[in-house]
């Protein structure tokens, strides 16, 4: 971001281009997904399959890459769209759902990780796995706070010279020497299924309109799902509810009121 950005003019910018976003993300995701993408401002496409994967990618703004549901025939299709975004120079984001799960998994991350992320988005029990520690996790939901994933994410974004976004109670985004906090957010949010995979998608809005600044375009995005979710939180009883405040208030969000409700830190 220049100095005269503010993540509010980046969500109004985002949001009077809509971008259009390549998802492949899992079957569980991707109608709520699609809403929130649309919601904050953006305008997504669930393109997964190997015949035309390559050649969407080539004309989509950023491509997001999530492995929740994985099957064979899907990995041909992420690797397919991430060679065409790669062709295009676009950017393009990995989500890790659970990649320690099964040797399936791992294989697949591995194989995505080597085409080179420009970001990569997950729980703190997925970023301190994916740098080689232990986590009690065994499925989707995270097991570990987000402050114990600091030390991966910046080793990982060394590693992978990329952008790594870390999500919980509270948000880490790192490439390696620069890290950033996000303060906000809701305990009802890991109480809806796929909002991180749909933040993913997200990130990929952001870094759409700013493919040359992917550690801005991330901060922004988890910066608008924080304020957001901040205030359905206070509306809402329970996650039901809380699912369809959040899509409001994705919408009624603008830059002004991001920049007045934004807790970000800069470590
Ligand atoms: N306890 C919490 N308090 C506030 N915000 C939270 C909390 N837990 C998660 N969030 C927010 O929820 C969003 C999704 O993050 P989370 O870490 O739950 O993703 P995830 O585990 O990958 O989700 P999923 O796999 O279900 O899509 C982020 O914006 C994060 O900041
Ligand atoms: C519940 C679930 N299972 C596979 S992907 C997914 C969505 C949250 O990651
Ligand atoms: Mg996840």
């Amino acid at each position: 971001m220049t100095k005269a950005e503010t993540f509010g003019t980046l969500l109004d910018e985002m949001r009077a281009t809509a971008p259009l976003v390549q998802c492949i993300t899992n079957y569980v995701a991707m109608n709520i997904a699609a809403n929130v993408l649309l919601a904050a401002g953006g305008s997504p496409a669930m393109v997964h399959a190997q015949e035309e994967a390559g050649e969407f990618a080539g004309f989509a703004g950023a491509l997001t890459v999530n492995i929740g549901t994985l099957s064979p025939t899907w990995v041909d299709g992420m690797k397919a769209a991430i060679g065409g975004a790669v062709a295009a120079r676009r950017p393009w984001v990995l989500d890790p759902v659970a990649h320690f799960a099964t040797g399936f998994r791992r294989k697949v991350t591995a194989d995505l990780l080597a085409l080179g992320p420009t970001v990569v988005r997950g729980n703190a029990s997925e970023i301190i796995a994916l740098a080689g520690g232990v986590s009690s996790a065994r499925g989707v939901d995270s097991r570990d706070p987000v402050e114990q994933a600091e030390e991966a994410a910046r080793w990982l974004a060394h590693k992978q010279r990329c952008i790594v976004a870390v999500t919980g109670a509270t948000d880490l985004v790192t490439d390696g020497n620069r890290a950033t906090r996000i303060e906000g957010g809701s305990p009802l949010m890991p109480k809806v299924t796929a909002l991180g995979c749909s933040l993913t998608c997200l990130v990929g809005a952001y870094a759409a309109i700013r493919p040359q600044d992917p550690f801005g375009a991330t901060v922004a995005a988890l910066t608008h799902f924080a304020v957001a979710g901040e205030q359905a939180g206070k509306q809402s009883p329970g996650p039901g509810s809380f699912a369809v405040g959040f899509l409001d208030l994705l919408a009624e969000v603008d830059g002004v009121m991001l920049d007045k409700l934004a807790r970000v830190v800069r470590l």
